[in-house]
């Protein structure tokens, strides 16, 4: 192997989330097939342990693309170097518990790692915060990494994203493949709008091909919006394998690039885009080319998704403000 290995630095990589992704990003399926990759694990000490053992597994699996695998419990060292970072270590949502009591649980945890990339990540890095409350995690360690620009820092929709993909598909009778140009708007909590106006079903409209606004309003958009809460509640656990699995897919489309007429979902800085307030992360349509992304533009809002991305931006700006005032940012 030729190739100087792309540097992948996860954290909380003893957790739930942790276990089901590092097989995968060890066996090609971040990067790409041909991309070897070295790990650097992020943990607090007293899980240092767990990732020593998961990173026996990783040995274990002799994967071919794996060029090495360090363990640290100091977020400076573990973010030497990084090209990617996955932000997945944070406390996770608990049976009864809502994300907002996660601000301050969680915020204290973001700012040291957003000095910590900001001093020491690689200039390319690309950053992605899965650890809930994920928008505002990922606004609370951009803010304290003045020198990378701030394009970098994203948070994860991309689950949600695929909920709506396997609702609308499980309803109209198609294959996910069939579906284009679904879009999550807003913040990944019980507010975010799975908006299916723009998305097309086999190249038609999706919204006149199931032509039932009932069902969108009343099962798609909460079955989506409510998800986690749901997985939570019949597992006693979040989410971790399909969260996993859509963070390959989020880091795998931001560096391959979306499909030709098709687009992605992002939390990402808002530019002042669709009226969101600009500096917020927060959801959009994006499409990304040669590792970047841009917000698809010119989209069409009526009544209907104005007031649902209004209530979910207000919701983001409430929890910038929360964590303001906690002194955060
Ligand atoms: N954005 C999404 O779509 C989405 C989906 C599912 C879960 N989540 C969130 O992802 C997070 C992780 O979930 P999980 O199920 O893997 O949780 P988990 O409790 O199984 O694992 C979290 C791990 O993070 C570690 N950790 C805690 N503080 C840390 C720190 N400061 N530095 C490094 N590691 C730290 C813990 O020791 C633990 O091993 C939670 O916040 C959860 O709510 C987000
Ligand atoms: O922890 C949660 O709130 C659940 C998680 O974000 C999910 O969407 O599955």
């Amino acid at each position: 192997m030729t190739r100087t290995p792309v540097t992948v630095t996860v954290t909380g990589a003893a957790g739930q989330i942790g276990y089901a992704l590092l097989f995968r990003i060890a066996s090609g399926h971040l990067l790409g097939a041909d991309v070897p990759v070295r790990l650097r694990l992020l943990e607090i000490p007293q899980a240092v342990k767990a990732a020593e053992g998961t990173a026996m597994e990783l040995d274990d699996c002799a994967f071919p693309l794996l060029a090495g695998t360090d363990i640290f419990d100091d977020p400076n060292q573990a973010f030497q170097g990084a090209n990617v970072a996955l932000l997945v270590g944070a406390r996770p949502r608990t049976k009864g518990m809502e994300r907002g009591d996660l601000l301050e649980a969680n915020g204290g945890i973001f700012k040291p790692q957003g000095e910590a990339i900001n001093a020491g990540a690689a200039d390319d890095v690309k950053v992605l915060v899965v650890g809930n409350p994920a928008n505002t995690n990922a606004l609370i360690a951009q803010q304290h990494a003045p020198d990378v620009p701030a394009e970098r820092f994203t948070a994860m929709t991309r689950l949600d994203h695929n909920r709506a993909l396997a609702q609308l598909s499980k309803k109209a009778g198609v294959s996910v493949a069939d579906i284009r140009r679904m879009t999550i708007w807003g913040n990944h909590s019980a507010t975010q709008y799975p908006d299916v106006f723009h998305a097309e079903i086999a190249g038609k409209g999706a919204a006149e091909t199931v032509n039932d606004q009932s069902w969108l309003e009343n099962d798609f958009i909460p079955t989506v919006a409510k998800r986690g809460a749901a997985i939570i509640e019949a597992r006693g656990a979040s989410s971790a394998a399909s969260a996993a699995s859509a963070a390959i897919d989020h880091v795998h489309t931001w560096v391959n690039g979306t499909a030709d007429g098709d687009w992605t979902s992002m939390a990402v800085v808002s530019d002042g885009s669709y009226g969101v307030p600009q500096g917020l992360i927060s959801s959009f349509p994006v499409t990304t080319k040669d590792g970047k992304w841009e917000i698809v533009q010119g989209l069409e809002i009526d009544d209907f998704s104005r007031a649902r991305i209004d209530a979910s931006v207000n919701e983001l700006a409430e929890e910038r403000d929360a964590v303001r005032k906690l002194g955060l940012i």
